[in-house]
């Protein structure tokens, strides 16, 4: 079954598999099928979507690299030129031709090029002086050079290849991931092909949904190559799993007709140092649209007027009446409170935080909440607090915070965003909300998920404070065992929010990104809804 991942009439929580769970997929799906099974089911699909997805293309250059990669692009170069296009097929990397057909080459790919040359391909080796005039003329080039079995950057010729592909500007469908591309991080330790197309094989990629050169993969496809266990699920999730709007819409809270205010939960937001209340009330807006009973918002600022006059509906209160206010509040009426949105780093601000880490609520901590925590000893009092809280706490740090947090560099939280989150989860005992394109929602202990929705309209001033502000609304109407799948909602309405704007060509900025989000939820809500 072949299909275009983000189509949500076939939306599902499809599986994430990294490289050694898919290696042990195939070993056993291979195990129990005639040999070349799976190559040759791998570049039949490829040359279906080829064909379907490039239908003006009669001219194809397959570029196939030493490995089963480019075996799949052999079966597939043979299958095009049996449909009558024009196929030329160039060896990148694989040594002298007299060579090709030694035992130590992967068996598959040996069948591969013999299947190529029976379909009359003559498969040439590739000629650095001329790796312009290889691509000239054509209209698709496929890029089986390198796949899951990417070890190290990309030199001499399959450097030369994916630059000349690159150069050629003829569009790329990619075999499996975009050459040069880390399956399990995302990121490209050398050159990296930018494909138009990818068509990943078996099971989808971590580094094809988050990390800092995912968007190489352009276009995503998948093939399952009919191996039952990799379908999509719909619960439980995998060890990690893509959040669309099949998961979202699980975990929107459900607001019974006879709701009274108290029931929809208490938002408390403390932030807003001097020159930074607007993050706090941005925050408290946001849990007010997405629909908590009642928001309480207390400034840090103490010149700060008492009211926000755009927005009526939040009561402001001094830090310390809010922080009293929350101590007195049952544990069982619904309530979340927010930590951190323009809240400084002042040894008061530090105190709150330490106030509200102790209460049994449910607790976000955002941006200078964040920072006063990576200052603290990891074995500190503060950290052992976070750690031995019963109620859930939710840290949604974007890639500098959670760097300041593991006291890691910022490129080594870029370079393993999954292995970053869950670090974090573990080491803290809370939640993490990893930001950034492909956001990553992780635990301690559970299942992964990492966000589809959202683009670059986000990266503007406040968005994360709207996040934070629309988590806790969610958690504050969410009994405790469905937090995380509230989270995941919130998560992922926010990136739905940035793409209904981007369709529309709206401009997008902090405030209005609730109304965004609201219509997004009005969209999931209908059963015939499609989303972007
Ligand atoms: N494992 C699976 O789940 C499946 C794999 N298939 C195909 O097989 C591919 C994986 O095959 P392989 O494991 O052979 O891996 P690749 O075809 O990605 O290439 C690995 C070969 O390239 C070499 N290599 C890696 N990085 C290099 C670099 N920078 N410079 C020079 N040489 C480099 C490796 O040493 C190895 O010889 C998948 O991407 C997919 O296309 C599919 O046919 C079927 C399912
Ligand atoms: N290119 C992008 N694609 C998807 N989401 C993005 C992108 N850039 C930013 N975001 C999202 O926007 C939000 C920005 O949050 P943050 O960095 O905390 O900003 P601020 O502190 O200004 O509110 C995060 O939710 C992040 O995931
Ligand atoms: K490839």
């Amino acid at each position: 079954m072949m299909l275009r991942i983000g189509d949500t009439s076939v939306d599902r929580s499809w599986p994430v598999w990294d490289e050694s769970s898919l290696r042990r997929l195939e070993r056993d799906a291979a195990a129990s099928l005639a040999a070349h099974t799976l190559m040759r089911r791998a570049g039949e699909a490829v040359a279906r979507l080829a064909r379907a997805r490039f239908a003006h293309a009669r001219h194809v250059v397959v570029l196939c690299g030493p490995g089963n990669n480019g075996g799949d692009g052999l079966y597939a170069a043979a299958e095009l030129a049996r449909h009558g296009l024009r196929v030329e097929v160039s060896m990148v990397a694989c040594g002298n031709p007299s060579g090709w057909q030694d035992r130590e080459r992967p068996a598959d790919w040996r069948w591969a090029l013999e299947q190529a040359q029976q379909a009359g391909l003559r498969p040439r080796g590739w000629a650095s002086s001329e790796a312009a005039a290889t691509l000239r003329g054509a209209e698709l080039v496929i890029d089986a050079l390198l796949g899951l079995g990417l070890n190290r950057p990309p030199q001499g010729e399959l450097s030369e290849a994916i630059a000349a592909i690159l150069a050629s500007g003829i569009p790329a469908l990619a075999l499996d991931l975009p050459s040069g591309l880390a399956a399990d991080t995302g990121t490209a330790p050398g050159a990296v092909v930018r494909a138009e197309v990818t068509l990943t094989m078996l099971g989808l990629k971590p580094g094809l949904l988050t990390g800092p050169d995912a968007h190489a993969c352009g276009e995503l496809w998948l093939d399952d190559l009919d191996i039952e266990r990799v379908r999509a699920v719909d619960e439980p999730p995998a060890a990690i799993t893509r959040l669309g709007p099949a998961a979202a819409q699980r975990g929107l809270p459900r607001i019974s007709a006879a709701a009274h205010k108290g029931e929809r939960g208490d938002v408390r937001v403390f932030g807003g140092s001097p020159g930074m209340t607007g993050a706090a009330r941005l925050c408290a807006q946001a849990a007010l649209a997405l629909g908590a009973g009642r928001v309480f918002v207390a400034l840090l600022d103490p010149s700060a007027p008492m009211l926000d006059p755009t927005h009526p509906e939040l009561m402001q209160r001094q830090p310390d009446t809010l922080l009293q206010q929350a101590q007195q509040a049952s544990r069982h009426g619904g309530s979340c409170h927010v930590f951190g949105p323009g809240a400084g780093n002042s040894p008061g601000s530090l105190r709150l935080l330490q106030d509200l880490i102790a209460l049994d609520a449910p607790l976000v901590i955002d941006a200078d909440g964040l920072n006063l925590l990576a200052a603290q000893p990891r074995d500190g009092a503060t950290w052992q607090a976070l750690r031995e809280r019963g109620r859930s706490a939710w840290l949604t740090p974007h890639p500098r915070e959670a760097a300041r947090l593991l006291r890691w560099e910022t490129t080594r939280v870029q370079a393993g965003r999954l292995h970053a989150a869950r670090e974090l989860a573990a080491s803290s005992g809370a939640h993490c909300v990893l930001k950034g394109a492909g956001s990553v929602v992780a635990s301690a202990t559970g299942p992964v998920w990492i966000n589809a929705s959202g683009n670059g309209l986000l990266a503007t001033a406040g968005t994360g404070d709207v996040l934070a502000g629309a988590l806790a609304a969610f958690l504050a109407q969410t009994p405790e065992a469905d937090a995380v799948a509230a989270a995941c909602a919130a998560v992922w309405l926010h990136g739905a929010g940035a793409d209904l704007a981007l369709a529309e060509g709206a401009s997008l900025r902090a405030g209005n990104l609730p109304d965004w989000m609201l219509r997004a939820w009005e969209r999931l809500a209908r059963p015939s809804a499609r989303h972007a």
